[in-house]
């Protein structure tokens, strides 16, 4: 008889949302060496394939690990109060007019070391990991100098290498205008181009570039010589963009090939025709929409009838996603943007990988990386019907089991 091998797992009976469809019969899975070896229905399994494997349990849904393409988990302090403020009734763009919102967390963040950070953002990022995150975009974006800029990317990196979980790094220094900056917005920009993606890039810490593309932040105009100067080093960009009003930023990075526009309550016909001929992902938000109490929808039904991608993220930050939770997401996605749950997944997985540029992730597929979870429910719908932690019974990250082993 031949020898268990740890690393050759295998699943029985269990259904399998494979990233954009759930397959419609009951599967075995195989994962060998951190890579999906064998995903076939149950019945073409048989003892050759069996043999030497351990078993993993029997039922459940499998799908891939959950991949959170849009996050602002690194930051100092938090913003309590100005929650209270908008419940008040004043605005999240009057807050930041006053020099509140992204700048007061500007100002934490400045102050904090790179260790006080990483402590800060660990059991956040711990949390989207028990709610069966394997891969989490987190953006830079509240330094807004060079050196902290470079510190949150830096604390970014070192959270991937302490927890199962790959960390995908978004040098966001076009995020807001820092004060001392007041007045002379080229002049910043001027900075973000000539210094700070050239040091980001230098020392591999950015994975791709972003720009808030609004009136609270920055011009089409400004945001373009972001994604030229990104473009010079190599880096994908992507777009904070028609979040607040329509201004042109999704088509505008649509034409420089951009990997995403992210929240577009606001994007008109022109930038979803836009989106479509660039391949583009459309990344929506719910958690900001719903913290924020926004009443323009997400053009969902043209975006669909468009073909274009829809991942879906958690926006997690301190002021207007304050939600860790990568699974709540699916729930609104579909409660207040009427997603079906079998979008809202694909949205959470291989669109969300695609939003990356990673399609490599978020699938499972022979030959796949092995990031998967394996939940104790019935049907993929009830992950986005419930919002109920503890449902988690397995999740791997590259092959290897960290919760339920
Ligand atoms: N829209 C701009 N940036 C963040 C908000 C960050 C904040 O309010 O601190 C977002 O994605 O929602
Ligand atoms: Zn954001």
């Amino acid at each position: 008889m031949t020898q268990t091998t740890p690393n050759r797992l295998l699943w029985r009976d269990v259904t399998v949302f494979d990233g954009l469809a759930t397959r419609p019969e009951p599967m075995a899975v195989i994962v060998e060496d951190g890579r999906i070896a064998r995903l076939l229905p149950m019945q073409d399994l048989d003892a050759a394939l069996t043999d030497g494997c351990r078993d993993m349990g029997r039922g459940g849904v499998m799908t891939p690990g959950l991949v959170d393409c849009h996050t602002h988990i690194v930051f100092g302090g938090g913003r309590a109060e100005e929650f209270e403020a908008r419940l008040e009734g004043v605005s999240y763009e009057e807050i930041a007019r006053r020099g509140g919102g992204i700048l007061s967390t500007v100002k934490a963040t400045r102050q904090a070391s790179e260790d006080t950070l990483f402590r800060a953002a660990l059991p956040r990022l711990e949390a989207m990991i028990a709610d069966g995150a394997t891969t989490v975009e987190i953006k830079s974006g509240y330094g807004l100098t060079v050196n902290d800029e470079l510190k949150m990317l830096r604390v970014a990196r070192r959270l991937g290498e302490a927890l199962p979980v790959r960390v995908v790094t978004t040098l966001l220094g076009a995020h807001a205008l820092p004060p001392e900056y007041q007045g002379r917005s080229d002049a910043y920009i001027d900075l973000v181009c000539d210094e700070m993606i050239p040091a980001a890039a230098a020392e591999g810490l950015a994975d791709a570039v972003d720009v808030f593309c609004e009136k609270i932040a920055f011009s089409v105009a400004q945001c373009e010589r972001v994604f030229q100067a990104a473009e010079a080093h190599g880096l994908p960009i992507k777009a904070h963009a028609e979040q607040l009003s329509n201004l042109g930023g999704t088509a505008m990075a649509a034409r420089h090939g951009a990997l995403s526009a992210d929240h577009i309550e606001y994007l008109d016909p022109a930038g979803i025709e836009a989106m479509r001929e660039a391949g583009s992902v459309a990344v929506i938000l719910p958690g900001a929409f719903h913290t924020l109490r926004e009443t323009q929808q997400p053009p969902i039904a043209g975006l669909r009838e468009a073909g274009v991608p829809m991942a879906v993220a958690t926006d997690a930050n301190p002021g207007s996603s304050p939600l860790f939770m990568p699974s709540l997401m699916l729930n609104l996605a579909c409660t207040l943007f009427r997603l079906t749950p079998s979008e809202a997944l694909a949205g959470m997985t291989a669109h969300g990988a695609a939003a990356l540029g990673r399609r490599e992730l978020g699938r499972l597929e022979e030959g796949a990386p092995a990031d998967l979870c394996v939940w104790n429910i019935d049907s993929p719908a009830e992950l986005a019907y419930a919002v109920q932690p503890g449902r988690l019974r397995q999740r791997l990250f590259q092959g290897v089991p960290s919760h339920g082993a």
